[in-house]
């Protein structure tokens, strides 16, 4: 056992740890496997990055020690336990114990502690749930991450934690890097908020909201609130540590001030992850089980289920596993027609199936997904091009895209640095010959072992039915 504990002084909030910036595929691009014939694949996903951060912080702030089983390791986690063990918590991997990689013990500490540099590098979720956990800490602490996270929309975060009193160095407008001046407690009370740009700003208040004086009651006023499964998930992970949250009305939560328990929590496997390898069965016919899929929960992930029968395939939830079958796939002739579908809540869904639609026959609108231009990149504007650069006809617009089939061919498809980008071009590239991923490595944000778990489902083509599962956990 090892224990990870941060000490470092330094706030420079225009430093970047180049330790952690995205692998690179050290031999240029990656040639996307092309599918031969029909798979027949059991496929293990490692646990879920949205429910892993929110335990990893509850976790910081919560008044006894926790235990996270099946916890992801992926950059956005390490990103996110680096972090909050800059701010003093205990963190020590319980080496060999879990199914993927090692179980967390995490030990809060009575008192946070800034003078430390946070980096977020593309994640979403450090960038928007830290700020929030830092203001309870004594000290400065600086926020900065990767280049493309510079680009992200943060001005929602900074201006609600102003709003509660914490003196914030904003002088990017709204953007990292940002410096925040914590004083060891938030006052908390009434806020208002606009989370139109992503639901993280709503989720990242609310989940060290427990901990502030007054506890908090935020509203979100705006156009449009993306992306609510994920708010769910945040209410439901907080009542699971003993915090009574009341949901006031769609657009208003309750938090009152409140300890939050330690727990035991086994990490769901991450169904967003699991959705390039069961499209796979779409697109190259074929079986795909997801095992130890829940039967309950709030991963937006969940919602594959109805979304891909609507391209022809067969799907069954039930006994611990997730069953896709399609009996002729995409590659193989079979036509399927394109769909209509909003996304609002499920935008991090969309990248994948944006590729699924290129390779279906007729027509397809993907809606309600305007809020991807704030992503890992601006996910519409790099779907647009990508998929133009293959063949398909594609039309950008301000909620959207319309994308409609073409005569493909191969190309070099560009992720980035985008997981789900890097991905989208694996699906085309099981149907089409001659794509190549220029990063294949920005899977790493995630999901770390995707090119080999690729390579096994395509593997598994003409097989009896492979076992797709992590032979050696090396993050
Ligand atoms: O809270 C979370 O864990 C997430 C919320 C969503 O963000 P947006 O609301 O910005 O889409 C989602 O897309 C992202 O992948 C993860
Ligand atoms: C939008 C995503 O990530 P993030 O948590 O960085 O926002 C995603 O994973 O699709």
């Amino acid at each position: 056992m090892e224990i990870f504990r941060y000490s470092g002084p330094d706030v420079d909030p225009t430093s970047s740890d180049d330790e952690s910036e995205p692998l690179q595929h050290d031999d240029g691009p990656w040639p996307a496997p092309v599918a031969d014939g029909p798979i027949d694949a059991r496929v293990q996903i490692p646990g879920s990055k949205s429910l892993t951060n929110r335990e990893l912080v509850l976790s910081a702030l919560a008044s006894a020690p926790s235990t996270l089983r099946g916890p992801l390791a992926a950059r956005d986690t390490e990103l996110m336990t680096t972090a909050l063990g800059q701010l003093g918590t205990g963190v020590e991997r319980l080496e060999g114990t879990g199914r993927f990689g090692d179980d967390l013990r995490i030990t809060p500490r009575r008192r946070l502690e800034g003078g430390v540099s946070i980096d977020c590098g593309l994640a979403g979720t450090v960038m928007r749930f830290m700020p929030p956990v830092a203001a309870l800490a004594l000290g400065p602490v600086a926020f900065d991450g990767d280049d493309a996270a510079r680009r992200r929309p943060m001005r929602t975060t900074i201006e609600a934690l102003v709003a509660l009193g914490v003196e914030v160095r904003d002088d990017h407008r709204g953007r990292l890097p940002f410096s925040l001046y914590g004083t060891g407690s938030v006052r908390g009370g009434k806020l208002t908020i606009d989370a139109s740009a992503s639901s993280q700003f709503v989720s990242g208040l609310l989940l060290a909201a427990p901990r502030f004086r007054s506890g908090l009651t935020l509203r979100h006023t705006g156009e449009q609130l993306p992306s609510v499964p994920h708010i769910d998930m945040t209410i439901e992970t907080l009542r699971g540590r003993g915090v009574d949250v009341e949901r006031v009305d769609e657009r208003t939560w309750r938090v009152p001030s409140s300890p939050i328990a330690g727990a035991e929590v086994t990490i769901e496997p991450d169904l967003s992850n699991a959705e390039p390898f069961l499209i796979g069965a779409i697109v190259a016919g074929g079986t795909v089980r997801i095992d130890d899929w829940p039967d309950r929960t709030t991963q937006v992930g969940a919602q594959l289920a109805e979304i891909l029968p609507q391209f022809g395939a067969r799907v069954s939830v039930g006994d611990g596993a997730l069953v896709l079958h399609k009996e002729r796939g995409i590659a193989q002739g079979s036509r399927v027609d394109g769909v209509d579908l909003d996304l609002g809540e499920a935008g991090e869904l969309a990248p994948n199936l944006a590729a699924l639609c290129a390779l279906c026959s007729t027509p397809s609108r993907l809606r309600g997904i305007g809020h991807l231009r704030g992503h890992e990149t601006d996910r519409l504007a790099a779907l647009a091009t990508e998929l133009t650069k293959i063949g398909a006809d594609v039309t950008e617009h301000d909620d959207g895209l319309d994308i409609a089939p073409g005569p493909l061919r191969g190309a070099e498809w560009s992720a980035y640095g985008d997981h789900r980008m890097a991905t989208s071009g694996t699906i085309i590239g099981l149907a089409i010959e001659g794509v190549s991923i220029d990063d294949i490595g920005s899977t790493a944000k995630t999901l770390p072992e995707f090119p080999q778990l690729w390579r096994d489902l395509i593997a598994s083509a003409g097989g009896d039915g492979d076992d797709v599962r992590l032979a050696a956990f090396d993050v």
